[in-house]
């Protein structure tokens, strides 16, 4: 990560979040757009997931449930330690300098820092989930986790969850993202196509209305 990346995204806000239960993001039981809108990407049983920043979102479980393999990556090993117990699995953990690899049948969970994950290390992934991961990251940021993520990924095909609303009624994260910049962070490797635009639930931390976006990101 650059030092500019550094500073923008302080990993001791998620870190002091995990450690202090401030997770409002966190799906126990998975986000339904996932399910809606996975057959989008006409996956094979057996292929694998990356899930950038996945925390321990109840996603994995049940894209391991229905015979996909998954990887992520995830600063806070708190978050990892917790999602291995919903898994009721004991990881294998193996030290890859600034990383650590979580293991288990059919997952790979890469702690520390997205930007520290090369793609030798995560290997072949067939497709990206990105939910509350790009809307995560203020837009300096955004603007070198796309084509990092990109890279690491081979230009896989992405499903993206982003939100939309009045960024000036509450402050991010998460924040908002709309289709010029989705557009315009994956210029050189993907087309973008919008699958659903719905009411988000509840909208940004119970303050402002928002509404929630599912993107097909496909490989040029
Ligand atoms: C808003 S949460 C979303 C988690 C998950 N995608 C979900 O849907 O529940 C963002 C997550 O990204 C993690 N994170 C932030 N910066 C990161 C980085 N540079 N590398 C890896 N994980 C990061 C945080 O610890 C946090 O768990």
């Amino acid at each position: 990560m650059t030092e500019k990346a550094k500073r923008t995204n302080d990993p001791t806000q998620w870190h002091d979040r995990w450690r202090d239960g401030r997770i409002g993001f966190h799906q126990p039981e998975g986000n339904p757009l996932l399910r809606r809108h996975l057959p989008a990407l006409g996956l094979p049983r057996g292929a694998r997931l990356f899930l950038p920043l996945c925390g321990k979102t109840g996603d994995i479980g049940w894209l391991m449930s229905q015979g996909f393999a998954v990887a992520g990556s995830e600063l806070s090993r708190i978050a990892v330690d917790a999602l291995f117990d919903d898994l009721g699995m004991e990881p294998e953990v193996a030290d890859h300098g600034p990383l650590t690899r979580m293991s288990g049948p059919g997952v790979d969970i890469w702690v520390g820092d997205m930007f520290d994950l090369t793609p030798a290390l995560l290997g072949p992934v067939d497709a990206v989930y990105d939910r509350a991961a790009l809307v995560a990251l203020p837009d300096d940021i955004r603007a070198v986790y796309a084509p990092h993520l990109a890279a690491i990924t081979a230009n896989a095909p992405h499903l993206l969850i982003t939100f939309d609303y009045d960024a000036s009624t509450v402050s991010g994260p998460p924040f908002p993202v709309w289709q010029d910049e989705i557009s315009a962070l994956y210029v050189e490797t993907h087309d973008v196509a919008l699958l659903e635009d719905a009411e988000a639930k509840g909208g940004i931390k119970g303050v402002t209305p928002a509404r929630e976006q599912v993107w097909h990101l496909i490989p040029r």
